[in-house]
C-alpha cells in the first residue's frame, strides 16, 4: 500500500488504538468500542485484498488490537508486527480462521477471535439455494430467457431433478453443515446421510422427529444415516455439500479419485472453503460428466476460478457470498470488534462460543466478555461463569 494509508478515525482521543483492515456493515461494532475508550481506525484504501506489508503498515508502532479479514495472510510477520506495537487482540471478522497462523499468535501471545455462530443460517441457506439452483437448472434458464431464446413451453426444456424423496448428503455436520441438512430434510423431504468425525445427536433427533410427524400425516418418513465413511456418502447421496473446516485432512478432500465415487447425475455443493475441492479435477469432471452439477461459493484460489470453469454449464460459481445477510454481516462485525475489545479490556472469554445471541441484541449492553477466542486456553485466558 502506497503510504499515506487512507485511514477513517473515530474518537481520536480514545486510549486504546484498535484497527479494522476494511469497513464494516453497520454502526454498532464502531460505538461499542468507542464507549470504551477506543480510538477505532479503518482503512478505506480501495484495494480489496492487503498485503502483509500493507498491514504492518496500518499496525505501526502502537496499536491494542486489529479486526482483519479472511483474505489476509495472519502469520508470524503480521503478529510479531502486533506485539511489537503493543497489541495482544487479534480477530478474525469470520467463523473460518485458515488463513491464520494460531501456533504464531500464541507464540506471541496474542487473542485470536472468530466469528461463530450469527452466520450459521445465512450460509446454510446459500447452501440451499445453490442446490436448489442447480437441480432446478435456474442460472441456465435465467441466461436463456434474457438471450431472447424463449420461444414458448416446451415437455424438455430445461428439465431438472426432484429433491423430494432423494438422498442429501452432508460432509461436515457442524453448526452450518447441520442447519443445512434439518433445511433440505425438512423443506423438501430428502433423506439424510452425513459424515463428520463426531456424532450430530441433535440433527439425528430433529430427523427422527420430522420422520415421525410425516408417519404420523400419513406420508413417508424420511430417514437419517451417520456414514462411516466419507466414501458412503459420495456412493448414496444424490445432492452433496461441503461444510468441514479447512485443514490439512479436508484439502482436496474432493479430488479426481472421490469425484468418480459420486453418482454421474449428482450435485455438489461448496459454501465451506476452496481448496477442499481440487478445482482442476472438478472442472475435468464437469466436463466429462455434463449431467453432473456443481454450485460454488468459494474457489481454490479465490479471487480467481481455474481455467475452464467458468465456461461450464453445469456449474453455479457465485463470490463467496454465503454470509451476505445485513443481519449476519452486521453481527459478525459485532463479534469480531467485542473478540477484541474484551482482550484489551481483560474481560473473561465467553463460556460457550455456540451461544453469542446475547452480543447480538442491539437493545441491551453486551456481556462483559470476548464472544469465540479460539486460542483461549493455550494462553491461559479465564473463562466467563455466565
Ligand atoms: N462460504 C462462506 O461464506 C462461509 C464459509 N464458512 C466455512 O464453513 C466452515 C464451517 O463452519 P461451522 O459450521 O460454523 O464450523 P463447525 O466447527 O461448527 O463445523 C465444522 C465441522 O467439520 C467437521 N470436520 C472437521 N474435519 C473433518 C473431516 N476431515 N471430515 C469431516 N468433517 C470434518 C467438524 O467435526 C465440525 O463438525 C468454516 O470453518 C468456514 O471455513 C463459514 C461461514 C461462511
Ligand atoms: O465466516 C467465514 O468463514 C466466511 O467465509 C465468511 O463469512
Amino acid at each position: 500500500m502506497a503510504k499515506p494509508v487512507s485511514i477513517e478515525v473515530w474518537n481520536p482521543n480514545g486510549k486504546y488504538r484498535v484497527v479494522s483492515t476494511k469497513p464494516m456493515p453497520g454502526t454498532r461494532w464502531i460505538n461499542l468500542l468507542i464507549e470504551q475508550d477506543c480510538r477505532v481506525e479503518i482503512c478505506t484504501q480501495k484495494k480489496t485484498i492487503l498485503s502483509v506489508e500493507d498491514i504492518i503498515a496500518l499496525i505501526g508502532d502502537k496499536c491494542d488490537g486489529v479486526i482483519g479479514q479472511l483474505t489476509e495472510d495472519w502469520g508470524e510477520a503480521l503478529f510479531s508486527a502486533l506485539r511489537r506495537a503493543g497489541g495482544t487482540a487479534f480477530s478474525n471478522m469470520a467463523v473460518g480462521y485458515n488463513n491464520v497462523d494460531v501456533k504464531a499468535a500464541n507464540k506471541y501471545g496474542v487473542a485470536v477471535g472468530n466469528t461463530p455462530g450469527v452466520l450459521t443460517e445465512t450460509t446454510a441457506e446459500l447452501a440451499a439455494s445453490l442446490s436448489v439452483a442447480a437441480a432446478r437448472r435456474i442460472v441456465e434458464a435465467d441466461e436463456f430467457m434474457r438471450a431472447g431464446l424463449y420461444d414458448g413451453w416446451l415437455p424438455h426444456l430445461f428439465v431438472g431433478n426432484l429433491l423430494k424423496g432423494q438422498t442429501v448428503g452432508v460432509i461436515g455436520a457442524g453448526r452450518i453443515g447441520s442447519a443445512y441438512a434439518r433445511m433440505m430434510v425438512e423443506g423438501f423431504k430428502m433423506n439424510l446421510i452425513y459424515y463428520d468425525l463426531y456424532q450430530s445427536t441433535r440433527l439425528e433427533k430433529f430427523v427422527t422427529a420430522y420422520a415421525e410427524f410425516l408417519k404420523s400425516t400419513g406420508e413417508k418418513p424420511v430417514t437419517w444415516k451417520r456414514a462411516a465413511s466419507m466414501d458412503e456418502v459420495l456412493q448414496e447421496a444424490d445432492v452433496i455439500s461441503l461444510h468441514p473446516v479447512l485443514d490439512k485432512t479436508t484439502f482436496h478432500l474432493i479430488n479426481k479419485e472421490t469425484l468418480s465415487r459420486m453418482k454421474k447425475e449428482a450435485i455438489l455443493v461448496n459454501c465451506s472453503r476452496g481448496p477442499v475441492i481440487d478445482e482442476v479435477a472438478l472442472v475435468e469432471h464437469l466436463k466429462e460428466n455434463p449431467m453432473f452439477r456443481v454450485g460454488l461459493d468459494v474457489f481454490e484460489d479465490e479471487p480467481y476460478m481455474k481455467p475452464g470453469l467458468a465456461d461450464m454449464k453445469n456449474a453455479i460459481v457465485v463470490p463467496h457470498i454465503a454470509s451476505a445477510s445485513k443481519w449476519t454481516r452486521e453481527g459478525m462485525a459485532t463479534l469480531a470488534a467485542l473478540n477484541v475489545l474484551g482482550k484489551i479490556k481483560g474481560y473473561p472469554v465467553w463460556s460457550d462460543p455456540n451461544r453469542v445471541e446475547p452480543f447480538l441484541n442491539e437493545n441491551v449492553r453486551p456481556p462483559a466478555a470476548s464472544p469465540s477466542i479460539v486460542n483461549a486456553k493455550v494462553l491461559g485466558l479465564p473463562v466467563s461463569k455466565l
